[in-house]
């Protein structure tokens, strides 16, 4: 496993070490010591999702608010999609400004967005599985989300907005300047 920090503090993109032989392939997907070797970050996750997606599928930008944030080790089993991550912590330098990774089930890095950010991912292939770890609970009271098109993010998706697919849910989410931290 290989871990570097991106240009947002405390968000990191990972790369698993592949064995590959005449069966396929092996990878440590996580291994809480080597998180916190590669990290620094004594990781204590809880609960594991799973989704499946079409192509054009945007799920996003998400977050929990206040205690119920949540940090979130996020993966692509199979297929791809580009994941954005969006610093809200409104003390740190970098707040408003975001990451974007192709994450894939051939190139299987995985991101980890720490709590304080928004998360969300365009998906780029049909059946796309989609694998994370969150270290706090889902709590559906403290849902909360940004508009992925706001214009103060100038997130780039890459598929054009009438491809998109987006759930009732996520095209009512507020814009940038009007989440509740
Ligand atoms: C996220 C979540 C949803 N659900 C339920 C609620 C709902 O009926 C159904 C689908 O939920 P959603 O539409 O919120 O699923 P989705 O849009 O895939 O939500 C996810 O998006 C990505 C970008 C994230 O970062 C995640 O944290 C999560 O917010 O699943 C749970 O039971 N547990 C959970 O942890």
């Amino acid at each position: 496993m290989v871990a570097k920090e991106t240009k947002l503090k405390g968000c990191f993109i990972l790369e698993p070490k592949v064995f590959r032989d005449q069966r396929g392939y092996f990878i440590e997907s996580f291994n809480k010591e080597t998180f916190k070797r590669l990290t620094g970050i004594s990781s204590n996750f809880v609960q594991d999702n799973e989704s499946n997606s079409s192509k054009g599928v945007l799920r996003g930008l998400h977050f929990q608010r206040g205690e119920y944030a949540q940090a979130k080790l996020v993966r692509v089993v199979r297929g791809s999609v580009m994941d954005v991550a969006v610093d809200i912590r409104p003390n740190s330098e970098t707040f408003g400004q975001h990451v974007s990774v192709l994450l894939s089930g051939k190139n299987k890095k995985q991101l980890y967005i720490p709590k304080g950010f928004a998360h969300g991912f365009v998906v780029l292939e049909d059946n796309t599985i989609f694998s994370y770890k969150c270290d706090n609970y889902y709590n559906k009271s403290a849902e909360s989300g940004i508009m992925y098109n706001d214009l103060d993010l100038q997130i780039d998706w890459k598929l054009s907005a009438e491809d998109l697919i987006l759930s009732d849910k996520d095209l009512k989410l507020s814009g940038f300047k009007d989440i509740a931290l």
